[in-house]
């Protein structure tokens, strides 16, 4: 059967499909949408686990989300000073300028961030309703701006690793003055999971191992450092630093088992 999509509708899906590859840190242009999404899927580069056409099915579902979602990693108020200059140090080098004034890719890239990274992964209306239409990405559920989990994630493709800048706001706290080991784990599970998403597609954590060193100050910003050790068919290995701003200091390390799955996996339960 031949759906004809309305224009608007057209759009949307094309917009929900770039919303998907910028999370898993792909492009796609306006008009190369079709070919690229069927050409990236049999080289392997880029596992979707659902079809364009089950995109498109869902498009023409209503549909109860902006397309303009808040990107939460863009900085705000409650930043301090430490999260802000990493911020801007890792953002500049996003994109950098050629000698002719031509602006190019540079070696990073920010990942944006959602309250709902499948809804805005898949167009969300079926998921929602199996999943609850109130879900919200854990670490992006608390809606005062610094109170919880203020975080910005940069990727290095060439080196295949990943840092994240996070400032623990005063709900999470643990000890007295001090982060909560059950955030820093959820901290350390996001960053190192975005990791393995961003080089093998949709994962789900297997193992998690964390040897807390020393405790982080609430209110403070710290390092997370990422980097790939090995894959093995369906297992991404990442392991994980967390450090204070200039790495002189080692708060927490983890390593983290990372198993592919299909989307099937997750509807299955
Ligand atoms: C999830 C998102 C998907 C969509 C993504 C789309 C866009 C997202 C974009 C950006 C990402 C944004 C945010 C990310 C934020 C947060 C990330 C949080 C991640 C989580 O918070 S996620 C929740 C906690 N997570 C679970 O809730 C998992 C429960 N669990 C299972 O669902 C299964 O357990 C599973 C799937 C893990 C494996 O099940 P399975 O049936 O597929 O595989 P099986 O058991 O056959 O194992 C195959 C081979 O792995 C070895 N193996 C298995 N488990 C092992 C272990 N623990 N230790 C050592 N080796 C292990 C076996 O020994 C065998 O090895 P071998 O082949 O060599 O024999």
């Amino acid at each position: 059967m031949k759906v004809i999509l309305p224009a608007k509708t057209r759009g949307g899906v094309q917009q929900m499909a770039r919303g998907l590859c910028q999370i898993m840190g792909r492009e796609i242009s306006k008009g190369n949408f079709n070919t690229n999404i069927r050409q990236m899927t049999p080289r392997g580069t880029l596992q979707l686990p659902w079809s364009i056409n089950s995109v498109r099915t869902m498009a023409v579902l209503p549909w109860p989300f902006s397309f303009q979602p808040r990107d939460f990693s863009l900085p705000n108020s409650s930043w301090g000073s430490d999260m802000r200059r990493l911020y801007e140090h890792y953002n500049s080098q996003c994109e950098v300028e050629t000698d002719d004034g031509e602006k190019k890719w540079g070696v990073w890239r920010r990942l944006p961030s959602y309250n709902r990274s499948l809804k805005y992964a898949t167009g969300g209306v079926y998921l929602s309703k199996i999943i609850q239409s109130k879900a919200r990405l854990f670490t992006r559920n608390i809606r005062a701006q610094g109170a919880g989990f203020e975080y910005v994630v940069f990727v290095n493709k060439q080196e295949q690793k990943c840092v994240c800048v996070f400032q623990a706001g005063h709900l999470l706290e643990g000890p007295p003055g001090h982060v909560h080991g059950g955030a820093i784990a959820t901290m350390i599970d996001t960053v190192t999971g975005t990791h393995a998403t961003y080089l093998s597609g949709p994962v789900m954590t297997a193992n998690l191992n964390i040897n807390y060193r020393s405790p982080i100050s609430l209110g403070s910003t710290v390092l997370l450092t990422c980097s790939l050790d090995k894959k093995e068919g369906r297992k991404t290995f990442v392991s994980c630093q967390v450090t204070n701003t200039d790495s002189s200091k080692l708060h927490t390390e983890a390593t983290g088992l990372f198993l592919s799955i299909t989307m099937g996996h997750l509807l299955g339960g």
